[in-house]
């Protein structure tokens, strides 16, 4: 009698074939539809992962079932309505293009590496993109997170996904992972440059406003990184753009629950501005690689109106990188450096410095 198996069938066995690289872009997850099923559905799997809510099981499974299962998904629903797209969750679409975007230009750059994205939470999901990659007939996967700081709420969780598929797969490719890139020359430069263009169209505001995410204060103190990268990226972004003290403020968005987040809070922090007398401010979330509800719903329309409601003249909120080309050049530089080792193609290094120096020029040229 056959043992039984814990791990999946394998397709037929390609030994001797060559290999393959791959990048999965992995993002955070967004609700399949704007309505109160989709969002429970997602909420149910977001907010179960131990990594985002760190309180113990038996007080926090009796809330989320009981209380924030049944009232939030459908605020949440009306939130994303507000903002979705004829092409469904900006997060999702925003995501899927960077993945085409950085294909085509590894393509261009004679490195065939395959490129597709994934979702924590939601569709795509790791597992499914993982198994497609596989089925492609990749053999080296690089994972790398969409998030430029690292979080345990965010970047752990991506890679415990992508072990948990490991843990039930046969033939398991070779994996690699990116744990960060806050400090990155070229994911600086090309914050600097789109917020240069806006400048170059709209003149300069008051206050430059650095919004990020923000997570229970109780994770800085248990030794996660994140506070510190957000506030080293903030600090690399002001040098770059040559602002003097006071001018630029990072603030973190978002909160969630009754506990302490990261202060200073993003709202409360525009409506003091107003009151003192600040009448034009600019607003951009470096923590966030694509705009989503958070950025276009919380940001572009909640701030806003907190701002104008408590006395500002003007507000504007620049966009995330999205596919912007100093962007995409600048992730394929961060990709280059991971795979390195990995030879895609001999020509690899003469690519790599290309990029590196095409990634730098564009933020330079701001
Ligand atoms: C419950 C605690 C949460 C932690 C901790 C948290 C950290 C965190 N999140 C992002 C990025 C995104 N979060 C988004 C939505 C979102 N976040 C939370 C909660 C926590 N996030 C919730 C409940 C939601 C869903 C929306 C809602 O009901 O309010 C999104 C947007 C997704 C979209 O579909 O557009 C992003 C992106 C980071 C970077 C982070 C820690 C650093
Ligand atoms: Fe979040
Ligand atoms: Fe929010």
């Amino acid at each position: 009698m056959p043992l039984p198996s814990f791990f999946a069938p394998e397709p037929p066995h390609r030994h001797g074939q060559p290999q393959r690289t791959a990048i999965l872009l992995c993002n955070l997850g967004t609700p399949d539809a704007p309505t109160a099923a989709a969002l429970r559905r997602y909420l149910g799997q977001f907010l179960s992962d131990r990594r985002v809510v760190e309180i113990p099981r038996i007080a926090w499974l009796p809330l989320l079932h009981g209380i924030i299962l049944r009232t939030r998904p459908r605020k949440s629903a009306a939130k994303y309505a507000s903002i979705w797209t004829a092409e469904g969750s900006p997060l999702l679409a925003w995501t899927a293009k960077q993945a085409q975007a950085l294909g085509q230009s590894l393509q261009e750059a004679g490195l065939p590496v395959l490129v597709r994205h994934a979702m924590r939470y939601g569709n795509p999901s790791i597992a499914s993109q993982l198994d497609a990659l596989k089925a492609e007939g990749a053999t080296r996967i690089l994972v790398l997170p969409l998030y430029p700081q690292y979080s345990g709420t965010t970047t752990a969780s991506v890679f415990d996904a992508v072990y948990a598929w490991a843990a039930r797969t046969r033939h398991v490719p070779e994996l690699r992972f990116v744990n960060h890139y806050h400090d990155d020359a070229g994911y600086i430069g090309a914050l600097a440059h789109c917020i240069e263009q806006h400048w170059q169209a709209h003149g300069q505001p008051e206050r430059l406003v650095l919004s990020f995410h923000g997570v229970p204060e109780r994770t800085l103190h248990l030794g996660d990184p994140y506070h510190c990268e957000a506030r080293k990226t903030a600090r690399l972004l002001a040098e770059r753009l040559g602002l003097p003290d006071g001018r630029c403020l990072v603030t973190f968005q978002s909160r969630f629950g009754k506990a302490k987040w990261l202060e200073p809070a993003t709202e409360p922090t525009l409506i003091k501005l107003a009151q003192e007398g600040v009448r034009r401010v600019d607003v951009v979330c470096p923590g966030f690689t694509s705009d989503c509800l958070e950025t276009l719903e919380e940001i572009d329309q909640e701030v806003r109106e907190a701002f104008l409601h408590a006395g500002g003249q003007a507000f504007h909120y620049i966009p995330c990188l999205n596919t912007h080309p100093a962007w995409i050049d600048a992730l394929q530089h961060i990709a280059l450096n991971h795979l390195a080792g990995w030879p895609v193609q001999p020509e690899a290094p003469q690519a790599l410095a290309e990029t590196r120096a095409r990634a730098l020029a564009l933020g330079a040229q701001s």
